[in-house]
């Protein structure tokens, strides 16, 4: 969809600011460009709108040169939007929304309707906030009406510049959150500049890293994390990379463990039985429609005779969905002092992770067959009553 062909930039001071740019952004792709202040990232995403013209090589917007297609005409299907939010101040958020539609001809009814659902879609109630003025807003709510307002001719292209790099860590934190959940609802192809490795790899389908007027590697960012290419990028991405994967790797069924399983119904002598059998310590117990209901110990069990296992479980807590990121489940594991957490799709119960699944699970995120995987040990001594 993006696609820089050979691209430079020298500014007419002689500053080279991108030197040789070869990049291809895919329709409905989210990348992120990080690198340190000065290293050209601005300048990539201005020459996509023809703020800054190239010096050398080729851009294309949709298979188009967009050296060829007139400035003005380019940047109606390329939002953008900026730290600087650049709010009209004496017009209201409605009316600020709106102004895009208005310039583009948008009847002026229709123009005020759809700012409505612009707002409503970026988590803003268009009653309470429409009628303000940009001065009655937070900073994180300033951003959001950028973000609307940069949607309101649905360009099928979004550059966003260091977006919400005004605003406190945990309103960032939302507003990326936010705008994950907005994208995979729009599936915009969107370019997005930020210094903030956190973002980028948190945001970024794919991240480019750049170092001194170069990309120093282009690729998703669990590999990014998991193989950075030079020595530059492994400093850039830093010590605790490992960590850093953690929140970009997702659970899938395939990582998870099955444990030993026991009906609450069943009566605890006889499951006692059975799980001492297989030499298991503890069981997770389900329901009949096999929902998580809890855990319990065989030794529990043992004393339990016909009472059912129900009745003895104890509730788990330390629980998760599946697709959740590996981060959440480590999460849990540490908060509930447990050595393993349940893995749930809706209601029902798919498996538990471990440690030692949690480790695979990180290893296969880089290499989908990587060779000499220590098997994980279930370490079922571990688990704490949540
Ligand atoms: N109009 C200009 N004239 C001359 N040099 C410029 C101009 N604009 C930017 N530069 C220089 O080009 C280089 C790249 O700037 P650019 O703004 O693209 O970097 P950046 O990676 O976006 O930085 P930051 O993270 O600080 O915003 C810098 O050295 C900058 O000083």
């Amino acid at each position: 969809m993006i696609r820089f062909e050979g691209v430079g930039k020298r500014y007419a001071d002689g500053t080279v600011a991108v030197h040789d740019l070869s990049l291809d952004v895919a329709e409905g792709q989210l990348v992120t460009l990080v690198g340190p202040s000065g290293c050209g990232k601005t300048t990539t995403m201005m020459m996509v709108n023809r703020l800054v013209e190239p010096t050398s090589g080729r851009i294309e917007v949709d298979g188009e040169d967009i050296a060829h297609v007139d400035p003005v005409a380019l940047r109606r299907r390329i939002g953008y939007v900026i730290q600087q939010v650049g709010l009209f101040p004496h017009r209201t958020v409605l009316d600020n929304t709106a102004t895009v539609l208005s310039l583009l001809g948008t009847k002026r009814g229709r123009a005020r309707e759809r700012a409505r659902e612009l707002l409503d879609l970026v988590g803003l109630d268009p009653e309470t906030f429409g009628p303000r003025y940009p001065h009655q807003l937070s900073g994180g709510q300033r951003q959001r009406v950028g973000v609307a307002r940069a949607l309101a001719a649905d360009p099928p292209v979004l550059l966003m510049d260091e977006p919400f790099g005004a605003v406190d860590p945990v309103v960032r934190e939302r507003l990326q959150n936010q705008f994950v959940d907005l994208q995979r609802r729009l599936r915009k192809t969107v370019l997005f500049v930020t210094h903030d490795i956190e973002e980028a790899v948190r945001l970024g389908d794919r991240m480019a890293v750049y170092g001194p007027g170069r990309i120093e590697q282009f690729d998703t960012p669990q590999t990014v994390l998991g193989r950075p290419a030079t020595p530059y990028v492994a400093e850039f991405v830093g010590t605790d990379r490992g960590l850093k994967r953690l929140s970009v790797t997702e659970i899938r069924p395939e990582d998870l463990e099955e444990p030993p399983l026991v009906r609450r119904s069943e009566p605890a002598a006889r499951a006692a039985e059975r799980l001492r059998a297989e030499g298991a310590r503890w069981a997770v117990v389900l329901d009949e429609a096999g929902e998580l209901h809890g855990w319990v110990g065989v030794d529990e069990l043992g004393g339990g005779g016909d009472r059912a296992v129900g009745e003895l479980a104890h509730r788990m807590n330390a629980w998760v969905p599946v697709g959740a990121p590996l981060k959440q489940a480590f999460g849990e594991m540490l908060q509930h002092d447990a050595g393993w957490v349940a893995v749930l799709d809706g209601a029902r119960f798919l498996g538990v992770l471990t440690p030692g699944k949690l480790h695979e699970a990180l290893r296969r995120s880089v290499d989908a067959d990587a060779r000499g995987v220590r098997r994980g040990d279930v370490d079922f001594e571990s688990v704490a009553d949540a």
